[in-house]
């Protein structure tokens, strides 16, 4: 489904990755594990089109998209989270999924202010679909609050809702579990078997390496910008070289 092929990137001196390949299989929980440092961000930029490698490539579904802006791999079927969530903090819950179905419906969101009957068939539409990710996530409830005053697990959930209802093929999460206590990693988890279960591949960079060997199918290891291993949970949990680069970290 996601091919990365010899990826090297170098920030001028900085070797951030070199010769860095795996595959993230369809319909697989694909995890992204390193030490601090180890170039997971660097490459997570790079196969969601922010950064442009210095060399190899990455195919989605066969096709080269190496050098795609993230709304055109979003068209094809890869979205993306972020770390640091991005919410509109002054619209509703509601309003900020629907903002992105906007771009996937008829009339933009300036025509739609206009009301016209037809334009306010697809608005009720638009509504309906997004409440659809709000019950999806589990933040129904929460429709008509504003996405500022969201604490921050729940808009971590609102984040969620905004990339599947974007209808994706694979969708990348960058550390899902950064900030969230152990009630809300539970859900967390709960909530990334229900994406997979939909039909949608999901990738995943994570610190979280209880949620990690929990959920994830396959594992890349990464270590000092080179791919150190790649396996099972189990494989990775039991691989010598994996132990001693973590347990080096500290
Ligand atoms: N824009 C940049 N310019 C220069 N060096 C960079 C840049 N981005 C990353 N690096 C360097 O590349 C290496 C890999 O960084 P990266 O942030 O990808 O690691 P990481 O595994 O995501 O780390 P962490 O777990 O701490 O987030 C580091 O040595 C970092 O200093």
């Amino acid at each position: 489904m996601l091919e990365v092929q010899g990826i090297t990137q170098r920030f001028g001196g900085v070797t951030a990755l070199e010769d860095v390949s795996f595959r993230v299989s369809e319909g697989a929980i694909t995890g992204i594990i390193g030490p601090n440092g180890a170039g997971k961000t660097t490459l997570f930029n790079i196969v969601t089109g922010i950064y442009i490698p210095t060399s190899g490539m990455v195919h989605l579904q066969g096709k080269n998209v190496t050098r795609f802006a993230p709304e055109r791999l979003a068209s094809l079927g890869m979205v993306r989270t972020f770390q640091n969530i991005e919410l509109f903090s002054k619209m509703t819950v509601l309003e900020n999924v629907m903002v992105g179905l906007h771009t996937k419906g008829k009339s933009g969101i300036i025509a739609s202010s206009l009301r016209l009957p037809w334009q306010m068939a697809e608005e009720r539409r638009l509504r309906e679909r997004a409440l659809h990710w709000l019950e999806f996530t589990g933040i129904s409830d929460l429709a008509d609050t504003e996405a500022g005053n969201l604490p921050f697990g729940k808009g971590r959930l609102l984040e969620t809702a905004r990339a599947m209802a974007l209808e994706p093929k694979v969708i990348l999460m960058d550390e899902p579990a950064a900030g969230l206590n152990s009630r809300e990693t539970l859900d967390l988890a709960r909530l990334i078997h229900k994406i997979r279960e939909s039909g949608v591949t999901v990738a995943l960079v994570e610190h979280d390496m209880e949620l990690v060997m929990d959920i994830c199918d396959s594992i890349v290891v990464l270590n000092l910008g080179r791919k150190l291993a790649e396996g099972t949970p189990r494989e990775i949990q039991e691989n010598p070289e994996v132990i001693s680069a973590y347990l080096g970290e500290g």
